[in-house]
């Protein structure tokens, strides 16, 4: 076996299987039909069945995401002295790092942060009785020269995706489309950009740990190399999702869980490495403002279906989990069952 640094490595029962199961894939849906009742159908049973599905007509043109991927290939190709140079750290967390851990085991990966809103506004500390507030800005590397034009780009074509998925998702749920758009308005989106390099032990370690997205949505691209995994929800088995091009993969994340008051849950999903091939990935996670308290809409609550959260702080929330991703903890970070109502 070769040599890797212990942590690494993934607890037995987490290992990945090098074996695929890519049969029952996630839904795909094309967003280019008439039909809008049966689009949102489909969205509705997507969201309720697996959490999880692909877009095809999106509207997000190829080119502006290939610009994005080319300056990520050219960022990763750079020597590690000089990716360090915008390195997040304990005050900003955009930029450059390549020792995240997802529940406390180190991921096989190196990944850029961009915040969507330039500045973003955002707690100054996960602690619930500090109200100071901070504005942060994006670090950007000098090479390559478009990196902030790529950005900038991408994420206004993709936000539009986000708005419509999002109405897509309120009319499923029988509620007006633009019911969620206000809680976007100073969102604490962000865009990151994903390497995985060749790993040498595939079957001990992952490029992301099996964790749920926090957020509200993520909009992922990834390459053609594959490797992403989702838990299906009728066996609990690790499906691996097969690369469509041009396609965005979505998921609902913990917010619209509790929006939703567990109707649409959100699903556990990791990403496997590979002994030969690097492997690019990049997700959109589409979030509310900082200040934004979520819990289960009173549109969807009544006395037979009461609310099974508490209402909390989405700011603080992120901030707890980022830190825990930051620096190896000794405790399990924050998640939103820590706010269920005990029945
Ligand atoms: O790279 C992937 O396929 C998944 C990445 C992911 O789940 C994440 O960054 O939250
Ligand atoms: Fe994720």
């Amino acid at each position: 076996m070769a040599e890797v640094d212990p942590s690494f490595i993934q607890a037995i029962e987490h290992r990945p299987k090098l074996t695929v199961t890519e049969a029952q894939g996630i839904p795909l849906i094309d967003l280019s039909i008439s039909n809008t009742q049966l689009l949102v159908s489909q969205i509705g049973d997507a969201c309720k069945n697996w959490g999880f599905f692909q877009v095809i007509n999106h509207g997000v043109p190829v080119k502006s995401r290939e610009k994005l991927l080319l300056a990520s290939r050219s960022f990763y190709a750079l020597p590690k002295e000089e990716k360090l140079k915008v390195r997040r750290d304990e005050v900003n967390p955009f930029g450059y790092y390549d020792t995240e851990h997802t529940k406390n085991v180190r991921d096989w990966k190196e990944v850029f942060d961009y915040t969507v809103e330039n500045p973003t506004v955002l707690p100054a500390s996960p602690d619930p009785d500090d109200k100071e507030l901070i504005m942060l800005v994006n670090q950007l590397p000098k090479n390559p020269i478009n990196m902030r034009e790529a950005f900038e780009e991408y994420a206004q074509e993709v936000k539009k995706l986000c708005y419509t998925l999002i109405e897509l998702i309120a009319l499923s749920l029988g509620l007006p489309a633009d019911r969620f758009n206000k809680f976007f308005d100073n969102s604490t989106s962000r865009i990151r950009l994903n390497h995985y390099p060749p790993c040498p032990v595939p079957e001990l370690a992952l490029g992301v740990g099996r964790h749920k997205d926090g957020g509200a949505l993520t909009v992922l691209y990834q390459d053609e190399v594959g490797g992403l995994e989702v838990k299906r929800k009728t066996d609990g088995e690790w499906i691996r999702v097969k690369p469509t091009s041009n396609a965005y993969i979505i998921n609902v994340g913990d917010i619209v869980q509790v929006w939703s008051n567990d109707k649409y849950e959100s699903v556990e999903h990791r990403a496997m490495v590979n002994p030969e091939k690097e492997r690019f990935s990049i997700p959109f996670f589409f979030n509310p403002e900082h200040s934004t308290m979520v819990e289960p809409l009173n549109d969807l609550t009544d006395d037979e279906n009461p609310p099974k959260y508490r209402a909390y702080n989405w700011g603080k929330f992120n901030m707890n989990r980022r830190r825990s991703n930051f620096k190896k903890l000794a405790a399990e970070n924050i998640q939103i069952y820590h706010f269920k109502v005990s029945k």
